[in-house]
C-alpha cells in the first residue's frame, strides 16, 4: 500500500454566528487542504501503470466534487441573518447544512471524496497556516459518517410512520434505475392531486394508512428481501418527501446499515435533511395535465441540496398531451443534459390484454419519434413504465 497526497487552495467566508470571539462577524480565510489516498499501485501496463492515481485526474476531481464550487464562496450552515441579504444580491453563496468549521468540513470532503469512490487515507484542512483539523476515512466510517450531518441519534425503532403498501421484489419500471430488482416501501399522503395519479390509494383518504413502526417496516422489508437478495428499495407513494423527522430518520438509517440502496421518487417540491443519505432520487415535476403542474422554481430547493450532497439524481416526466410535451420542454430548457439525466415516458400505460399493450407501445414510439426529430432534445431518454407492460397496471407490481 501506498500514501499519495495532493494539497490545494481555496479562498472562502463563513461566519460562526454564536461564537464568543471574533469569528462571529463575517470574515473570510485562505484554506489549504491536503488530500491524502491510499491504494497498490497499478500493476497493469497501461498509460497508468504505477500510479494509484493520476495526480492530475485527483485534482480534476478534487475540483469538481466541490472546490470550484467552494471557492470565494460564504460557506453558510444556513440559519445565518444576512443570507436572504446576500442571496437577494446573487453573491456566491454554498449552503452546507452545518456549522462551516474546519473539523466540520474536513470530514465532509473526506465524504463526499469517498462516496465518490477515491481510496481515500485521510483529509487535513488548514483554516490559518498554523491551525487544521484531520480526520482518517476509517474513524470517518467507524463512525458512520460525518459527525456534522446530525445523524439521529439514537435511532427510533418505536416511532411511526403512515404506510399505504409494501410489495416486491418486482422490476423497478421506470427511469434512472428501470431493470432494477427492487422492493418498494409506498409511503401514505401526497401534496399534490394529480388527475391521473394511478396510486390515488396512497393518499385519498378510502383506504387508511397503515401506521407502522420503523421496526415493523424494516422487518416486512427484510422478510420479502432477502431471500431472493433483493438489495434495492424504492421510496415512492404519494411523495415520500412529505415525511420528516426522528421516525423517517431513523428508517433510512437503518435500511442503511441493512445494507439497502435506497431510490427515491417524488414530484420535487419537497426536500427532507434524510435525502442525503440515499442513494438515488427520481425527481418526476408534474405536467400541466396533472392539474397541478410543478414550477422549475418549486424543484430547485430539492436539485441543490441533492447537488451539495452528491446524491445522483434524474429528472423524469411522464407525458400525457402535447401541452405535457412544451412543459417538459421548458424544464429542460432549465436543467438541461447532459449535465442533468433525463428521463420521459407515456403516461399510464397498461396491457391487460395484447390490444392494450400494442396501444402502449404504439404510445411510446411517439415519444420516440418526437425525441428523435427534436434538435433541442440531445439528451432526453424516451423510456416506457415497463413494469405495466409486463404486468398491467396493478397494485403490488
Ligand atoms: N415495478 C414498479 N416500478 C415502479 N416505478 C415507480 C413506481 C411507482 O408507483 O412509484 C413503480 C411501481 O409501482 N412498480
Ligand atoms: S404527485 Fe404522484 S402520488 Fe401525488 S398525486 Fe401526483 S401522481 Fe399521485
Ligand atoms: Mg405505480
Amino acid at each position: 500500500m501506498v500514501q499519495i497526497a495532493k494539497e490545494f487552495e481555496f479562498e472562502a467566508a463563513h461566519q460562526l454566528e454564536s461564537h464568543d470571539g471574533q469569528c462571529a462577524n463575517i470574515h473570510g480565510h485562505s484554506y489549504r487542504l491536503r488530500v491524502t489516498l491510499k491504494g497498490s499501485p497499478r500493476e497493469q501496463e497501461d498509460a497508468k501503470e504505477g500510479f494509484v492515481i493520476d495526480f492530475k485526474e485527483l485534482k480534476q476531481r478534487v475540483k469538481a466534487a466541490f472546490l470550484d464550487e467552494w471557492d470565494h464562496a460564504f460557506l453558510a450552515k444556513g440559519t445565518e441573518a444576512i443570507l436572504p441579504q446576500m442571496k437577494s444580491q446573487g453573491l456566491k453563496i454554498v449552503e452546507l447544512g452545518f456549522r462551516a468549521t474546519a473539523e466540520n468540513m474536513c470530514q465532509h470532503i473526506a465524504w463526499l471524496l469517498y462516496k465518490q469512490g477515491l481510496p481515500v487515507d485521510s483529509v487535513r484542512l488548514y483554516e490559518t497556516r498554523t491551525s487544521y483539523a484531520q480526520v482518517a476515512m476509517e474513524d470517518l466510517l467507524r463512525q458512520g459518517g460525518p459527525s456534522c450531518y446530525n445523524r439521529p441519534k439514537p435511532v427510533c425503532l418505536d416511532e411511526k410512520l403512515p404506510v399505504s403498501e409494501i410489495f416486491g421484489p418486482t422490476i423497478q419500471g421506470e427511469g434512472m434505475a428501470i431493470g432494477q430488482k427492487s422492493l418498494f416501501l409506498r409511503m401514505y399522503g401526497c401534496d399534490d392531486h394529480c388527475s391521473w395519479c394511478d396510486s390515488t390509494y396512497a393518499w385519498d383518504g378510502q383506504e387508511a394508512p397503515k401506521h407502522w413502526s420503523v421496526e415493523q417496516i424494516v422487518q416486512k422489508i427484510q422478510d420479502l428481501g432477502q431471500s431472493c437478495g433483493c438489495r434495492y428499495i424504492t421510496l415512492t407513494g404519494g411523495n415520500p418527501c412529505i415525511h420528516e423527522g426522528a421516525a423517517m430518520n431513523s428508517l433510512i438509517t437503518v435500511l442503511k446499515k441493512y445494507g439497502y440502496h435506497i431510490g427515491v421518487e417524488t414530484q420535487g417540491t419537497r426536500n427532507p435533511g434524510w435525502l442525503r443519505e440515499v442513494d438515488a432520487v427520481t425527481i418526476s415535476p408534474k405536467p400541466p395535465s396533472s392539474g397541478n403542474p410543478t414550477s422549475a422554481a418549486a424543484v430547485l430547493p430539492l436539485v441543490r441540496r441533492l447537488q451539495q450532497h452528491r446524491i445522483p439524481f434524474s429528472f423524469k416526466v411522464v407525458l400525457f398531451t402535447e401541452e405535457d410535451f412544451d412543459y417538459m420542454k421548458q424544464l429542460y430548457r432549465q436543467f438541461p443534459g447532459p449535465e442533468y439525466p433525463w428521463y420521459v415516458q407515456p403516461g399510464n400505460s397498461n396491457a391487460k390484454d395484447t390490444f392494450e399493450l400494442a396501444q402502449a407501445v404504439s404510445r411510446y414510439e411517439e415519444i420516440c419519434q418526437r425525441i428523435l426529430q427534436d434538435p433541442e432534445l440531445s439528451w432526453v431518454k424516451p423510456l416506457p413504465q415497463l413494469h405495466t407492460w409486463l404486468w398491467g397496471n396493478e397494485r403490488g407490481v
